[in-house]
């Protein structure tokens, strides 16, 4: 039997409870203003297809997600798992995450910051494009709670190294990087993300750590 596109798939759910553009955006980003309620909010930038907002909003059904892609189609496919899960804890937005953590998000208002396989922008003179630059750096640091995580997964080492010396230049208050390790994966499910199973089942080496922003 033919597999139904996702466009098909898309076409047939209601997405507006879990998709926005950013001009439909209230003006500041809470769990108030997103889910009517105040639990702790969670940030992934660069969601992708959505694997981690599907599997980590049903893990931790006290927590709001809310996942920031640029990418409209992405962003609406990351929706569209959410919506067929029904789940009330996520949403996504399709725009830029940076101007967003700039302006958007108040300061120490979020539990945890999520990136995970930022594009790597390989040549040189594109790398000024990376998302973990160091204004980037600083705002989400900013954006945390005390205890807040921010959370950073890549397969490019000169990427993780270098945010890793970013980090303890602009944000000494993320306090030390502190590795992180993937649990065994059983099922397809059971990676973080889409890029992280890609990496992990060609055994591509994966680099994993996670900062708590301190007092
Ligand atoms: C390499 S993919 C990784 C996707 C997913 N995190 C994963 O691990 O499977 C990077 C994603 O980040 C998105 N992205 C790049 N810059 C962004 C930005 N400034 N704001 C939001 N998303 C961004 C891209 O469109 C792309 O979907």
């Amino acid at each position: 039997m033919p597999r139904r596109s996702l466009r098909s798939l898309r076409a047939a759910l209601p997405l507006d409870r879990y998709l926005s553009t950013v001009e439909e955006l209230p003006p500041l980003l809470t769990s108030s203003s997103l889910f009517n309620n105040d639990a702790p909010l969670e940030i992934e930038v660069g969601s992708g297809k959505g694997l981690f907002m599907q599997t980590a909003s049903a893990a931790e059904p006290d927590h709001n997600f809310l996942g920031i892609e640029i990418a409209h189609k992405y962003a609406a496919s990351a929706a569209a798992r959410l919506a067929r899960n029904e789940q009330s804890n996520a949403r996504m937005v399709a725009g830029d995450a940076e101007p967003l953590f700039q302006a958007k998000i108040p300061e120490g208002s979020l539990e945890a910051v999520h990136v995970y396989f930022p594009d790597p922008w390989w040549k040189t003179r594109h790398k000024g494009r990376r998302v973990l630059n160091e204004a980037f750096i600083e705002n989400a640091t900013r954006c945390l709670r005390i205890g807040g995580r921010f959370h950073f997964w890549t397969d490019v080492l000169d990427y993780f190294e270098s945010t890793i010396e970013k980090a303890a230049l602009v944000a000494p208050n993320l306090g030390p990087p502190i590795p992180e390790i993937a649990p065994a994966a059983e099922h397809d499910l059971d990676y973080r993300t889409h890029f992280e199973r890609r990496s992990r089942k060609h055994r591509i080496p994966v680099y994993r750590v996670c900062y708590r922003k301190q007092a």
